[in-house]
């Protein structure tokens, strides 16, 4: 007689692990979507590691984003922001979350193309408003009217998140709703399963 093993179903996670391959996962959209704090709750939940482009750019700088656009400017911020995710995009599998301008800028949005799979994490400008007036660490929005300078932004930057391979509505619920919403999508994203991004 065969012996008959007992299985057990992959979880959600496993199913969104597998579905992702040797692909990298990068988290874009704007200032107060949640790119870093949903993109860190997936890595825990995929097992793979996180990093937050800002917090590595200040980490190699030494400096905090805002001493950056204070001491050299947007544009300078912007080639070191491109040179620090080609480099992190290099390899996988992990979850990177980047800044709300880094898919803005071509050349970025070039080696997060070809480093991964992209996922907008899109929300309304109540709700951004929301979230990031609660905080003034964001150099772009100390302006006389951060709110419509976050309008703007949505204005001109939404027809460009649009171009991301996945899309997931951040709105107000809880945050291991969204982080469930992304395994989902990857777990039902096997298409491209096993594709490498490191040659
Ligand atoms: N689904 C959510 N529910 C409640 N708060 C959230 C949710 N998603 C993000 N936040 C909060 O919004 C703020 C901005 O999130 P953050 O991850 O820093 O955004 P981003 O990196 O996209 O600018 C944080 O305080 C975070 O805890
Ligand atoms: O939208 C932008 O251009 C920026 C977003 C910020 O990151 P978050 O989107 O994580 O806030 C940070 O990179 C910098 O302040 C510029
Ligand atoms: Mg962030």
């Amino acid at each position: 007689m065969t012996d008959v093993f007992p299985t057990t179903a992959p979880s959600l996670a496993e199913k969104a692990r597998a579905g992702l391959g040797r692909r990298n996962l990068i988290f874009v959209g704007l200032m107060g979507a949640g790119k870093s704090v949903i993109g860190r709750m997936t890595a825990t939940q995929l097992g793979l590691p996180f990093i937050d482009t800002d917090a590595e750019i200040e980490r190699v700088s030494r400096m905090t984003i805002s001493e950056l656009f204070a001491a050299y400017g947007e544009s300078e911020f912007r080639a070191l922001e491109a040179r620090v995710i080609c480099r992190l995009l290099k390899g996988g599998p992990k979850v990177v979350s980047t800044g709300g301008g880094a898919f803005i800028n071509e050349n970025t949005r070039k080696h997060i193309e070809e480093g991964g799979l992209s996922l907008w994490l899109k929300a309304d400008l109540d709700i951004l408003w929301a979230r990031v007036s609660k905080r003034d660490h964001r150099p772009l929005l100390k302006a006389e009217n951060p709110r419509q300078v976050l309008e703007n932004l949505m204005n001109q930057r939404y027809p460009i998140y649009s171009l991301a391979d996945i899309t997931i509505l951040s709105r107000d619920v809880r945050k291991e709703v969204i982080v469930s919403e992304v395994l989902s999508r990857l777990a039902a994203d096997d298409n491209e399963s096993g594709r490498t991004n490191d040659g």
